[in-house]
């Protein structure tokens, strides 16, 4: 293993040259400005194949607008993958050392206007928030990265080790990434492994996925920060029941809308089991225990008598229940074609999102085990395995140049924990490239801030995006440190 020493020596050389991440008042409005610019362009992924390729193109001259210095270095290459994905190759002084990536997504969800408080690709400012669509999903990344990044080229700043930038611009629809179909072609083969001569796999990712949560655990009172170490599986499964058409005047006993709904009835009056203990939530837990007030610190810390309790109280809300369970979703219900004929076909999807203790296979059958009627056909549209658990020991460089970074520029935190990201990302696509994938926008996010993720009235402090663009200058400073793959398993 590589001697802890090293990496004190590296601090010495990281000391010499480091960047204050201190910027000047008009800097600081210019990138709130460009973060408002970003979200004026709307650009909507609908379903694959179905984006707005003008907000699309707009987007990718709107970067060369704002960062300049970004596309006029000549140390990075900047590829368009995919016609709107953007892959940008920041080369380091160092080749020998394994490069990095960070990860975002230019594409946003649909925002009808009913419900916000402004029209959501307004990117207008309020009471110290700019709101709009994209605002934490996730054109603030897309745009504190170039921002930190832009921000250091002026000031001189020379990496010494390489990394990647990818934006995608199909995050939002089951697509199998463009970006990563990029990555790819960049390194020319299908497992992602470089040609010769092209510089090592990644070693690591930063993506969207986690935050510095803030109010998730009642009688947690302090925010901390969990970095997603892996991700829920998901299943997107059409149920469908055929039927003879007629006339509604003499009806079956049951139409095939009839038994589809009390099909999807069975199955959202049927939960998962409750795998609590089981995946990286009792790490969670047993980093935070010491934080919790009495009696709960007394709980957490002998989870080995008290977990019944624990899991049953995490079932109570939504999003803690997500953590402990295969969640089942019924999305979409597609039936009838006139009041007057009995329907011919009905359709229901249900997206599940997999624990990590269950497989694609296991739910599945656990569903038609609910169901159990031979007149519902199931179509799997959609699948993808939980995630690996990625490194987060001592050794784990990327994991460990996260919780680093956190510390400096969020000193008030004081629990950094491993966690699990109870949706996908785009890192699912990039599994065979490395395992040090990790998960985290470097801002704070209360319960009622989720809501806004896909939901109305999406926003973030200014305050906030200016302390994610610092994170992103003090990480990729923080990255250039010489610690090397040390012999695990886990490195490629
Ligand atoms: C110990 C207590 C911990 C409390 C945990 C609190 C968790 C708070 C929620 C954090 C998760 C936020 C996730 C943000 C990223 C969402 C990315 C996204 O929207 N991905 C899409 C990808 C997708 C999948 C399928 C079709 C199209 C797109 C998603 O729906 O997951
Ligand atoms: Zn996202
Ligand atoms: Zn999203």
């Amino acid at each position: 293993t590589v001697p802890r020493s090293k990496g004190l020596r590296d601090a010495e050389h990281q000391r010499a040259s480091r960047i204050p991440s201190q910027f000047s008042q008009e800097e600081r409005v210019a990138m709130k400005e460009s973060l408002k610019g970003a979200i004026q362009i709307p650009t909507v992924s609908f379903n694959p194949g179905e984006f707005n390729t003008t907000a699309l193109a707009e987007f990718g001259e709107y970067m060369h607008k704002v960062f300049p210095t970004v596309f006029r270095t000549s140390f990075i290459q900047h590829e368009v993958v995919g016609e709107y994905s953007h892959l940008f190759t920041v080369q380091g002084s160092d080749p020998s050392l394994q490069p990095y990536m960070l990860l975002a997504h230019i594409d946003v969800v649909p925002a009808p206007d009913q419900g916000w408080e402004v029209p959501p690709f307004s990117g207008l400012e309020r009471d110290g928030f700019i709101y709009g669509r994209g605002t934490l999903d996730n054109k603030n990344s897309v745009m504190a990265i170039l921002q930190a990044l832009e921000l250091l080229l002026i000031r001189n700043y020379i990496p010494r080790r390489s990394f990647f930038i990818a934006l995608g611009h199909d995050e939002e629809i089951v697509a199998p990434g463009s970006i990563s179909a990029g990555v790819r072609g960049t390194w020319g083969s299908e497992d992602l492994s470089p040609p010769p001569g092209k510089g090592c796999p990644a070693r690591l990712h930063v993506d969207e996925g986690s935050f510095i949560l803030d109010g998730f655990i009642p009688s947690l009172k302090k925010p901390f920060a969990m970095v997603s170490v892996s991700e829920k599986g998901s299943l997107d499964l059409m149920m469908e029941v055929n039927m003879t058409p007629g006339h509604s005047s003499a009806p079956p006993k049951e139409t095939s809308i009839g038994i589809l709904a009390a099909a999807v009835s069975r199955l959202e009056q049927t939960p998962m089991p409750n795998m609590f203990g089981s995946g990286p939530l009792k790490m969670t837990l047993q980093q935070l225990a010491n934080e919790f007030s009495f009696p709960a610190n007394v709980i957490f810390n002998n989870l080995w008598l008290f977990w019944p309790l624990v899991s049953r109280l995490m079932e109570r809300d939504d999003i803690t229940n997500a953590l402990v369970r295969t969640t089942t979703a019924v999305t979409m219900f597609n039936a009838g074609i006139k009041v007057n004929v009995i329907p011919p076909v009905a359709q229901a999807t249900v997206n599940f999102r997999i624990h990590p203790a269950q497989t694609v296979q296991e739910v599945l059958k656990l569903a038609k085990d609910i169901v159990v009627d031979d007149r519902v056909q199931f179509h799997v549209l959609e699948a993808f395995e939980p995630l690996p658990v990625s490194p987060f020991d001592d050794q784990a460089l990327g994991y460990q140049l996260i919780r680093q970074t956190i510390q400096s520029v969020f000193p008030e935190i004081n629990i950094v924990a491993p966690g699990i990201c109870i949706a996908q990302t785009d890192s699912r696509h990039y599994t065979n490239l490395t395992t040090g994938i990790y998960r985290f926008n470097p801002l704070y996010l209360q319960p009622q801030d989720f809501s806004g993720i896909h939901g109305i009235n999406e926003r973030i402090s200014v305050q906030a995006f200016e302390t994610q663009v610092k994170f992103l200058f003090e990480f990729i400073q923080n990255a250039d440190t010489e610690q090397r793959p040390v012999s695990h398993l886990h490195e490629l």
